[in-house]
């Protein structure tokens, strides 16, 4: 379905529970017009000590409502951050709290109904469920916008769009090919850990929630035996697509208990960057560069191993005019316009899933007086 382009508004409330991003962009749900404003909400300590305790709860666990509201209370914060900048309809990805696509499903916590009444605009959120209903890893979403972004900065060979946040993924993009959803387009899959165990180390063992610029990684030395271990894992011989749960990798953390501060702080960024050198033998052709994004591209000691790692360019998507700190809710502003056009938002290539589909729900707000709108702008 063609339409003319929108403001829309993503919110992404990601594994490394730092805080919610907001970012807006125009977009008629396949080609990026342009980008608007962002925002950076971050969760005070109480906040994400409940949004901790919560991780693992599905949709019907005790004490999984008052993570809900916690979820939309900070969302509607952040929404009113953005008053008065034209936003047509919203994309709410929510917190997700467990994942475990071939099992009990996916879990994020919030529910777009209430958000849609607050707001008085559309919302599009649970993203993932559908892809996982029918048979799909329900993650990563981000790759059609990955794909998106090769487009719009002109990319002419295939690139990687490596995402490091709590968890690591990656996308191949050839931006030859204009329709995410055709065979070839894109291959994506999560690499393993990325920022989460070196944080939950920091949390541990300082009372820091992460390694500022990596400062601390980047004085210690690698235990190169635990990261060969690391590498044992099954998970790494999967075929792509797949996807992990935030603490997939938990022994990880038992690993380096003998290890210093500092070594153990190197030793698990440089088994995050060897989970994504390894994943890169399942690319289809070598890349020109690798584009990052998310927290981890501020580690300099993981752009580090990165880089001697993979073979390739190892490039912050900055150097490409893109915001690495707002990509992933920029992706979720898109998604939610391609879920309102009826346009696909994963593809066998991107999660598994059988066919292309496109997931998410859309909550329109019941009272229209409330925003003098006549009902949903698209
Ligand atoms: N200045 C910095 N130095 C080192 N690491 C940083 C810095 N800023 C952010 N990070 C890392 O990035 C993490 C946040 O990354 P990001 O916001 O991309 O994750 P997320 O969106 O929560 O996760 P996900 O992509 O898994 O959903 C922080 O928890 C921290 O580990
Ligand atoms: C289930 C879930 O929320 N997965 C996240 C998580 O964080 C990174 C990685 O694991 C990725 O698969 C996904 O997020 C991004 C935004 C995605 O769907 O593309």
């Amino acid at each position: 379905m063609e339409g003319r382009p929108v403001w829309a508004l993503g919110c992404m409330s990601g594994t490394s529970l730092d805080g919610v991003d907001g970012a807006l962009l125009c977009t008629d749900g396949q080609a990026i017009e342009a980008f608007g404003a962002s925002e950076f909400l971050p969760y005070s300590s109480e906040e994400q000590a409940l949004l901790r305790r919560g991780l693992g709860l599905w949709q019907d666990d005790e004490g999984v409502s008052q993570i809900a509201e916690q979820i939309e209370t900070s969302h509607a914060v952040l929404l009113s951050m953005f008053s008065g900048q034209g936003v047509d309809i919203i994309g709410f990805h929510g917190q997700t709290l467990a994942h475990d696509p071939h099992g009990r499903g996916t879990h994020q916590a919030g529910d777009g109904q209430v958000l849609a009444e607050i707001s008085g605009r559309p919302v599009v959120w649970d993203f993932r469920s559908a892809d996982v209903e029918l048979g799909g890893e329900g993650a990563p979403l981000a790759p059609f916008y990955h794909h998106a972004c090769a487009r719009h900065i002109e990319a002419v060979n295939p690139v990687v769009f490596l995402n490091l946040g709590g968890v690591g993924n990656v996308t191949w993009v050839d931006p030859a090919i204009g329709d995410p959803s055709s065979e070839g387009a894109c291959l994506a899959f999560d690499t393993g850990p990325a920022n989460a165990p070196v944080n939950d180390l920091m949390q541990a063992r300082l009372g820091r929630s992460y390694d500022d610029n990596g400062d601390l990684a980047g004085s210690g030395q690698v235990d190169l035996k635990v990261v060969e271990e690391f590498l044992e894992h099954p998970y790494f011989l999967r075929i792509p697509p797949k996807s992990l749960d935030r603490d997939a990798f938990d022994d990880l953390s038992a690993a380096v208990t003998n290890l210093s501060d500092a070594d153990a702080a190197a030793t698990l960024v440089a088994c995050s960057a060897a989970a994504v050198a390894r994943g890169m033998e399942h690319f289809p052709s070598q890349p020109d560069r690798i584009l990052v994004t998310g927290g981890g591209r501020h580690n300099a000691a993981m752009m580090l191993e990165l880089q001697s790692r993979c073979g390739v360019e190892v490039l912050p998507v900055e150097a490409v005019g893109l915001d690495g700190d707002m990509l992933e809710a920029q992706a979720f502003a898109y998604l939610a316009v391609r879920v309102a056009r009826g346009l696909p938002t994963s593809c066998p290539g991107t999660t598994g899933v059988a066919a292309a589909v496109g997931g998410g729900v859309v909550s329109v707000p019941t009272s229209k007086y409330k925003t003098g709108r006549d009902g949903p702008v698209l």
